[in-house]
């Protein structure tokens, strides 16, 4: 790990916002929380108890990263939802937007399944490397075109450990 790029004050900070935001918006209607694991596990677990309205959660895994540092944008679901989202409230919550491809790809499957109504919120993006456009509510942080770890997200399954997210030495992954 090479430098700190948010600290774990800030992450904290930047989710009571979200919360508000999505408490006031969903003021009427109870949010089905969708994580997508693994990354997404650190962001779920805060924003959900920073939520004062209640919420339920279900999880998905998708992979498209592998060990690598750029996506394959090839998708896998590697478990899918336990229950019919059907008519519920969903709310897909993501650590990042990279290329875009995961969550493209994953909103036209979810929005699929007919629930009444379907956002994203997203702790991370990078807009200088989006490949695809994805329609997303909520943003927490724009971040540079680099390679980040930490609060979930990992490289070659490392790092999802720490409280905070940093920038990866180039020098770790080849690059
Ligand atoms: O916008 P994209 O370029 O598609 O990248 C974003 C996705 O890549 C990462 O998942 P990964 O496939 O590494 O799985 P993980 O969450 O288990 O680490 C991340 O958690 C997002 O889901
Ligand atoms: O910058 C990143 N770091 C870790 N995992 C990722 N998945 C997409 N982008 C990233
Ligand atoms: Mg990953």
């Amino acid at each position: 790990m090479d430098e700190v790029v948010i600290t774990a004050e800030q992450i904290n900070g930047k989710i009571t916002e979200l919360a508000k935001e999505i408490d006031a918006e969903y003021a009427d209607r109870e949010p089905l929380l969708v994580g997508v694991l693994k990354g997404a596990v650190m962001f779920m677990s805060d924003l959900a108890r920073q939520l004062e309205r209640p919420s339920t959660m279900e999880f998905m895994a998708v992979s498209s990263y592998g060990s690598a540092t750029t996506s394959s944008g090839v998708v896998r679901i590697l478990k899918d939802l336990d229950r019919d989202i059907a008519g519920q409230h969903v709310l897909i919550v993501e650590d990042i937007i990279d290329s875009g491809l995961t969550l493209s790809w994953l909103l036209k499957n979810l929005a699929a399944r007919h629930p009444a109504s379907i956002e994203i919120v997203t702790l991370l993006r990078k807009p200088d490397a989006v490949k695809v456009e994805v329609p997303v509510k909520y943003v927490g942080f724009d971040i540079a075109n680099e390679f980040v770890v930490g609060y979930g997200l990992d490289y070659a399954e490392r790092y999802r450990d720490l409280p905070y997210i940093g920038r990866l030495r180039p020098s770790v992954y080849g690059g």
